[in-house]
């Protein structure tokens, strides 16, 4: 799995941002219950195929932080890796998006609310202010970035 690390700042408190990767499987389908069937075919396309298409998504979770003087860490990435395990794999991984995660009932699967979905579940379990992004990769050329705005 990988991991980044990036630091700024002054030698006294330095601050950094510390990432970790996941990679998960999904099927969705792109179609807004308050368009037509004919809205929904000529603004999503293919995405709009009635049985749905799938991705192998990865979202990489960027938390900021000051750097701990005792331990040497913004937060431990084991730590980071059971919250991404219950925000991210327990509800979306081998899923799928429209039928099996009641908040795409009613919300079209893009990425953009796929990442937001994915904001309101890491920050729930995250420290005060630590979460600093989500970047969700769809396929190798499509990226979504959230920052909670
Ligand atoms: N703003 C958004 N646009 C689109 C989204 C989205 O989430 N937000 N999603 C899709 C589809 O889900 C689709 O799966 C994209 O796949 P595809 O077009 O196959 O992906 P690529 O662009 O990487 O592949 P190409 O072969 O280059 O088409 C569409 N739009
Ligand atoms: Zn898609």
């Amino acid at each position: 799995m990988e991991k980044s690390l990036r630091c700024v700042s002054s030698k006294a408190e330095r601050f950094c941002y510390i990432t970790r990767v996941q990679s998960f499987s999904a099927c969705h389908r792109l179609h807004s219950k308050s368009l037509s069937d004919e809205e929904n075919r000529r603004i999503f396309g293919k995405c709009n195929n009635p049985n749905g298409h799938g991705h192998n998504y990865k979202v990489e979770v960027t938390v900021q932080g000051k750097i701990d003087q005792n331990t040497g860490m913004v937060m431990n990435l084991t730590d980071l890796q059971q919250y991404i395990e219950e925000a991210i794999m327990k509800p979306l991984d081998h899923r799928n998006l429209d039928l099996d995660v009641p908040y795409f009932a009613n919300t079209v699967s893009t990425t953009e609310n796929l990442a937001v979905y994915i904001w309101d579940n890491m920050v729930k379990l995250l420290p005060p202010n630590m979460l600093y992004e989500i970047k969700v990769h769809e396929t190798d050329k499509n990226i979504v970035v959230y920052r909670g705005e």
